[in-house]
């Protein structure tokens, strides 16, 4: 009797996602590297890394996206330098960024898994993963998971973190807006293209059969 190949199911990763993975989390770390600007008194800097992570969950999708910024929180949690201004995880939880710097998680889970169902629903119909990726969309997507989601969080950190009110924290997320929608625009026009590039790299959502285009 032969051995069937098994079928590989959503939570296997191969050597070419794990690739794509680190990729993006270098991404992030070197999209710290230009510095900070802290405007305010909030400490919370503008920092080009949330743009990786938006980048992650709109190009990767959910689990290759998630898998970059857990490597990448990883990295500057166990203490390299790798957050904007040469800090690393340790200092970020303990300071006012701490919801910020958590939030990418929830943040790029958000992006990820909206971007799969966008695509895995396409003019195909069904989820096959080849589906269109609709550029305001995907600005919506990722103002959702890195505006929203990521504030959200972030008030809260600050919340934690330092003696302003609710309203004062929500206020400090006044002077990120202008950029933050830039980095949401930016992403889903990179999105956009690397999707027309490169169909079936966001696996659907529902777990693959065998045969199907791996990402
Ligand atoms: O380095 C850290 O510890 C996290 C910094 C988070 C900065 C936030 S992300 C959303 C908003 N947009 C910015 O450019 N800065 C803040």
């Amino acid at each position: 009797m032969t051995a069937s190949p098994k079928s590989p199911n959503r939570w296997s990763l191969s050597i070419g996602d794990l690739t794509q993975a680190a990729v993006f989390a270098a991404l992030i770390a070197a999209l710290g590297l230009p510095g900070t600007i802290t405007i305010g008194t909030s400490g919370v800097p503008i920092t080009f890394q949330s743009l990786g992570v938006i980048l992650a969950g709109a190009v990767l999708g959910p689990r290759k996206g998630t898998l970059a910024v857990v490597i990448f929180m990883v990295l500057a949690i166990a203490g390299l330098p790798i957050l904007s201004g040469g800090r690393n995880g340790l200092t970020a939880l303990s300071s006012p960024t701490a919801g910020y710097f958590i939030g990418f998680l929830p943040a790029v889970i958000v992006i990820g898994v909206l971007t799969a169902m966008m695509v895995s629903t396409g003019s195909t119909g069904g989820s096959t993963g080849s589906g269109k990726y609709r550029v305001l969309w995907g600005i919506a997507i990722n103002a959702l998971g890195g505006i929203v989601v990521l504030y959200a969080c972030g008030v809260a950190g600050l919340l934690i973190r330092t003696d302003l009110t609710v309203w004062a924290a929500i206020a400090t997320n006044g002077s990120f807006i202008p950029g933050d929608i830039a980095k949401c625009v930016v992403a889903a026009l990179v999105a956009a293209q690397v999707h027309r590039g490169r169909p079936g790299l966001i696996e659907p959502l529902r777990a693959r059969r065998s045969g199907s285009v791996a990402g």
